[in-house]
């Protein structure tokens, strides 16, 4: 996939006629855009927006584009938003190759080569080998890689990271947050991170919007 920037054209959300937050940004490839506010200030719902996933209770205008690409007018199937939240999500019946296969498109044919595509993206993140593993043998930390080797393989235009380290210790979280970050630069990815760790977003290099304050 070409490197393509996120725009955050316009983007306003409200929650029972009150407005949560107005934000319009350009977040280029491999740029990291924190967003840090207050809590019940509108963060998930932001990344939940452009996801296309907003519950109908908020009222939301505005327009996302990855590249020349409308977001906002794709269902959120299309969209390739590739969202990681503070709970790895995986499935616990799948072995951890199976949880990646799961994510891979269906242009990419034959069983070996999905396995393949997955175990090299497992040693990407530093897990080498492990996609027979089942996800309940693994710590927070590989299930945190698990969850990043997912997403990177679902061909996402970019990432929505919704406080995906705070349940790491210091020394975790610093790791992953590093692995990440480098990854979206390695891909070109735009990042969304969501945080209210000021270590984040000191780590991320990028751009901080606080909305709700
Ligand atoms: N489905 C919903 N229906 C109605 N209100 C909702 C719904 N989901 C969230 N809210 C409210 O919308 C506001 C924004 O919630 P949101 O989860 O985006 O906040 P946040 O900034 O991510 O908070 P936190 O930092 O605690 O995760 C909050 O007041 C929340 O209670």
């Amino acid at each position: 996939m070409t490197q393509q920037g996120l725009f955050l054209d316009t983007v306003s959300i409200a929650l029972a006629g009150r407005v949560l937050l107005s934000v319009t940004h350009r977040i280029a490839p491999g740029e990291v855009l924190t967003v840090m506010g207050p809590s019940g200030s509108g963060k998930s719902t932001l990344l939940a927006y452009i996801g296309g996933f907003l519950d109908p209770a908020f009222q939301a205008s505005g327009k996302v584009f990855a590249g020349s690409i409308e977001l906002t007018a794709l269902p959120a199937q299309e969209r390739h938003a590739g969202i990681l939240f503070q709970d790895p999500l995986l499935f616990p019946h799948m072995s951890v190759a199976g949880n990646l296969v799961f994510a891979i498109a269906p242009d990419v044919t034959g069983r070996a080569q999905r396995m393949a595509l997955a175990e090299a993206t497992l040693a990407g993140v530093g897990l080498e080998g492990m996609g027979d593993r089942d996800p309940d043998t693994l710590s927070g930390g590989q299930k945190a890689r698990v969850a990043l080797a997912r997403v990177l393989l679902s061909s996402p235009r970019a990432l929505l990271l919704d406080e995906p380290f705070s349940k790491l210790d210091q020394d975790l979280r610093q790791q992953m947050r590093e692995l990440v970050f480098a990854k979206a630069r390695g891909a070109g990815l735009p990042v969304i991170l969501v945080t209210h760790d000021e270590a984040d977003a000191a780590a991320a290099q990028g751009p901080v919007i606080r909305i709700g304050e």
